[in-house]
């Protein structure tokens, strides 16, 4: 397992090791004591999510609020999307900083996504599936989120704007300074 880490504390990337041979690939995409030891506490995922999108579909930015906050494991099965993390801890010294990174069925790359953050991607290639691990289980009424275009946040979805597919939900969230975190 290769680990990465980024400017924002307790967010990783992660490269599992493939065993590849004449009949394709195999790799462990989650273990609990390698996984635990990276991040070096314990974290019990509840829930798996997976979501197909097409092209162009942004989902986001979103995270839950206050004791239902989800820290994520997430990765691409199929396709390509970027990936962006969003540190909204408010006694962070990077606070509203991002990170953003490609993740592929191709490079295997995984996001740990930690508590306290806002999380999105952009779909880049034809149709994606996405697959992530949540350490806490979903509540509706703990949802928050930020706009994926607030100028603070300055985040680059890389495709044209008006190639962005959104739902009307994240077309009305609010910006991070009006964000209830
Ligand atoms: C997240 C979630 C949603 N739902 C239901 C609620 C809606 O009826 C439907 C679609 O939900 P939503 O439009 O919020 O799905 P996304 O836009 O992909 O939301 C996700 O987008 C970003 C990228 C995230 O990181 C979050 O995990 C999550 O907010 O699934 C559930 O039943 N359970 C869940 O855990």
């Amino acid at each position: 397992m290769r680990v990465t880490k980024t400017e924002l504390e307790g967010c990783f990337i992660l490269e599992p090791k493939v065993f590849e041979d004449d009949r394709g690939y195999f790799m462990e995409s989650y273990n609990s004591e390698m996984f635990n030891d990276i991040i070096g506490r314990k974290v019990t995922f509840v829930q798996d999510n997976q979501a197909f999108s097409t092209i162009g579909v942004a989902r986001g930015l979103h995270y839950q609020i206050g004791e239902y906050a989800q820290a994520k494991l997430v990765r691409v099965i199929q396709g390509k999307v970027l990936d962006v993390a969003v540190d909204v801890r408010k006694d962070s010294v990077t606070f509203g900083k991002h990170i953003a990174v490609e993740l592929s069925a191709e490079n295997k790359k995984q996001l740990f996504v930690p508590r306290g953050f806002a999380h999105g991607y952009v779909v880049l290639s034809k149709t994606a599936e996405f697959f992530y691990k949540c350490d806490n289980l979903y509540n509706k009424n703990a949802e928050g989120g930020i706009i994926y275009n607030d100028r603070s946040l300055n985040i680059d979805w890389i495709l044209p704007h008006d190639d962005l597919i959104i739902s009307e939900k994240d077309l009305v969230l609010p910006s991070l300074e009006n964000a209830s975190l």
